[in-house]
């Protein structure tokens, strides 16, 4: 369309062919909205990522298409891009769980403001599915569902194009190493190397060499040149696990490295470029080492430009049942089931050393059950979680959340399927029990006043409903 021949009348509401052709040409999902969230547009590989049919889309909200929610994201315990932007943000930013035609994936989505002639907002989503973690039980990558570990990996999306340098914090067993070379793939240098050091397990006189490579003859037995790890990675990232361990002498090297991006070989003359990012990972707390002079305070503040927490399982107990379907579907195929009560002393347990002492355990069980179910003979005796332990109560939620979070784990500790047991046992109805799972299935936080009626019957569970709204049957 030629715009300068175009007098202002002729400056239409965009037709559907407009917004059609702005989208078209993305590779990845892409669809039009306006502020009552209804899909103006989509491109074929949104079509394809969720409905195969543009009629199923257009015309739709998009909640309704990617979450199968009938409540904006925001009201189901999401965030919702499209509120950065009405409250002013230039462009709007979530990550969240959709439901694609192929399964539960995690999804990155931005919304950018599309400029209109005739002044009614439209924005443009754009949707980048992850290929690093996944919802669902998964061959390979990072697998969980809980809210602790989706924020987890918003930060991990928000910072693996960058070039900036991140720190991983988590206990043993957590994923660091996991996360490090998720951040790697993720990133522009993904096709270049990726290089891990484990500062404990090198000897404090062979670090430096082995950072940095040593010439012919620098000591003795350097029978020849070496080439170094930061050498090796050139192009790619560096992985430093166990970064606390690192020599006070060696701290000073590596902040050099990382300021004049420059090193010098063991017992070389001349000064060396690197091109590597730094991708760093403790169990300790650094700052307290700071505090202690063991750690130097410079380095501390460079390694720690985006730091990245990494939840203890126990914290996450929500992604116990998944964890242990991917790691018996990588151990074995195909994978025994696990009883009730099995399953019911696994998320018992405090988990001191994390996931990887949840894969030790399974592993150990799988061999004793010999490829049949997994009970609790075929466990170690894992006690069970006190409730008064300081590691219960990590930090203050809402007591929505909490409440949430307690149901959740009510549910899976009665197996589910005794509900008017459950409920006597919760000092509530049956009817506010259906409710709340009601609520719960749909991300919804519980409502307030769980004692009110208008309860469900069994197996005609509804859309979760909030005050003032209408309830729709499910699958209408
Ligand atoms: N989210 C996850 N999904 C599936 N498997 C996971 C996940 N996180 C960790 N694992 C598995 O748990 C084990 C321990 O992970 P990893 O080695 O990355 O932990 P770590 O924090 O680096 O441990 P350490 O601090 O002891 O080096 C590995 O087998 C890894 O594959």
């Amino acid at each position: 369309m030629n715009r300068e021949r175009q007098s202002p009348t002729e400056k239409q509401k965009p037709t559907h062919v407009d917004l059609q052709a702005l989208v078209e040409p993305f590779p990845e999902p892409m669809i039009v909205i306006g502020d009552d969230y209804r899909i103006k547009a989509a491109n074929q590989a949104y079509i394809e990522a969720y409905a195969q049919d543009r009629r199923k889309i257009v015309g739709k909200k998009c909640h309704e298409v990617s979450h199968h929610s009938a409540v904006p994201c925001d009201l189901a315990g999401e965030d919702c891009p499209l509120k950065d932007l009405q409250n002013g943000s230039p462009h709007g930013k979530a990550f969240h769980i959709h439901h694609s035609l192929g399964g539960r994936v995690f999804a990155n989505v931005e919304v950018f403001p599309v400029e209109n002639p005739d002044h009614s907002p439209l924005y443009l989503e754009r949707i980048q599915t992850s290929t690093i973690a996944h919802p669902d039980p998964e061959m390979d990558g990072l697998v969980g569902e809980s809210p602790a570990f989706s924020r987890m990996l918003a930060a991990i999306h928000r910072v693996a194009h960058q070039n900036a340098t991140v720190l991983l914090l988590g206990e043993t067993g957590t994923g660091k190493d996991l996360v490090s070379q998720a951040i790697h793939k993720l990133s522009p240098r993904g096709g270049k190397p990726f290089v891990a050091v484990d500062c404990s397990g090198l000897p404090e006189n062979l670090i430096e060499s082995e950072l940095f490579g040593h010439e012919k003859g620098a000591f003795t037995g350097a029978h020849s040149r070496k080439m170094g790890l930061v050498e090796a990675a050139r192009g790619g990232t560096l992985f430093l696990d166990e970064i606390g361990e690192l020599p006070l002498n060696l701290q000073a090297k590596l902040l050099r490295l990382l300021e004049t991006n420059v090193y010098r070989p063991v017992g070389g003359v001349d000064a060396k470029k690197a091109d590597i990012r730094l991708i760093s990972a403790t169990h300790r707390d650094l700052s307290s080492m700071v505090r202690e002079g063991t750690f130097r305070q410079d380095l501390f503040y460079r390694i720690n430009v985006f730091p990245v927490h990494l939840p203890a399982l126990r914290d996450r107990p929500g992604d116990i049942p998944l964890l242990v379907e991917t790691i018996l579907g990588r151990l074995s195929k195909p994978s025994p089931p696990v009883s009730k009560d099995a399953m019911d002393l696994l998320l018992s347990h405090d988990y001191p050393g994390n996931i990887r002492e949840l894969k030790n355990i399974l592993e150990r069980a799988l061999i004793l059950s010999d490829g049949r179910e997994i009970l609790p003979d075929h466990l170690p005796d894992l006690s069970l979680r006190s409730e008064t332990s300081t590691s219960f109560f990590q930090e203050i939620l809402p007591l929505a959340e909490m409440e949430r979070k307690y149901l959740q784990w009510a549910l899976q500790k009665s197996g589910g399927n005794n509900l008017p047991k459950l409920a006597k046992a919760l000092g509530i109805s049956l009817r506010t029990l259906y409710r709340k799972i009601d609520f719960l299935r749909k991300g919804l936080p519980p409502e307030e006043n769980g004692s009110s009626s208008g309860g469900q019957e069994p197996g005609r569970l509804m859309f979760g409903k909030r005050k003032g709204e209408t309830l729709s049957p499910k699958g209408t």
